[in-house]
């Protein structure tokens, strides 16, 4: 659905190599998780997709059109929801939307703009001006903009930033959703578990170039190896009393509890040094690693 080799781009202006030697393949239906730091490129990424910026090398077919070739193709199979506001405030969301449809030479869609608005809960704001609209309105008109020309891959840049915790939940299930109906999905976020909420596979950007990419299973399964120890002690502690365990650098919290962390094969061997150190604990928690633990590791090498 989505080809890109060999893609990199450097601004002309300051010379900034924002993407670098790039390579994605996605297939119909994916939902994929473009996760990076900010700078790391997302948006160049996104931007060279939509047409909007010129890549400086490289291939990208979409849905099988060359995007060099047959740009016009291309555009009626993406749909982009972008991080800015994108849309003239002095229009009406109806209006918005009937334009936008209008570029693609959608006519008389009234009825599929309605099931738009009523699915992005904007169905009493229809007559309203996109100026007077809330921030999580003015981000879900921006979602019914990508969609109203029925595009096969919708791509998201960060389209949850600043969206209360409710609304986020309420997005969540509308991108569950068109998922289901076998949409291609790319979803850049901040909000790491958004990504392990919705996501299959994990694309990790880092100064312009891929360093993971990977279902997201496989990635947590991966890493899994190293779990957080976390030991509770019916006495006030001293990160002293553990200098058997130094090379877990273990760390007292809140006076009575100590954590570390380890790899899961060696549990049993590192309870058993704790109770032989006399150190009878009172609680005992063990946390798996998260996928936000697993990209604080990939970013930082
Ligand atoms: N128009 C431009 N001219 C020059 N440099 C640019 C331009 N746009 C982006 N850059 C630079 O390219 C790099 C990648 O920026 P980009 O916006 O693609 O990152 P991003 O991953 O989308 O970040 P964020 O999460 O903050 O949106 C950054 O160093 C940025 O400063």
């Amino acid at each position: 659905m989505l080809k890109i080799k060999n893609l990199s781009k450097t601004y002309v202006k300051n010379q900034k190599e924002a993407l670098k030697n790039v390579n994605l393949n996605i297939t119909q239906g994916e939902f994929t998780a473009l996760l990076g730091q900010n700078g790391a490129g997302k948006t160049t990424l996104i931007n060279i997709l939509a047409g909007n910026v010129k890549k400086t090398y490289g291939e990208i077919q979409i849905g099988g059109y060359d995007l060099d070739k047959q740009e016009l193709e291309t555009k009626k199979i993406i749909g982009i929801v972008p991080q800015e506001i994108a849309y003239d405030p002095a229009f009406t969301v109806e209006e918005i939307l009937t334009k936008q449809s209008g570029y693609f030479g959608f006519k008389n869609n009234k009825e599929y703009i309605d099931e738009l608005l009523e699915a992005l809960a904007l169905k009493d704001k229809k007559k309203a001006y996109g100026r007077a609209l809330s921030g999580g309105m003015k981000r879900r008109l921006l979602i019914a903009k990508a969609l109203v020309h029925k595009p096969k891959i919708l791509i998201l840049d960060e389209p949850t930033a600043g969206v209360d915790i409710e609304l986020r939940h309420t997005m969540y299930e509308f991108l569950k959703k068109l998922h289901n109906t076998g949409m291609t999905l790319i979803l850049t976020t901040h909000y790491i578990e958004e990504a392990e909420k919705l996501c299959k596979r994990v694309v990790v950007i880092n100064e312009g170039a891929i360093i993971a990419d990977a279902p997201k299973d496989k990635l947590l399964k991966d890493f899994s190896k190293e779990i957080k120890v976390e030991l509770l002690f019916d006495w006030d502690l001293d990160v002293a009393d553990f200098v058997f365990l130094r090379e877990y650098h273990p760390k007292v919290k809140e006076k009575r509890k100590v954590s570390f962390k380890i790899d899961k094969d060696d549990l049993a061997k590192v309870l058993e040094r704790i109770t032989q150190n006399n150190m009878k604990f009172v609680d005992l928690n063990i946390e798996k690693q998260k996928l936000e633990d697993i990209y604080l590791q990939l970013i930082r090498g």
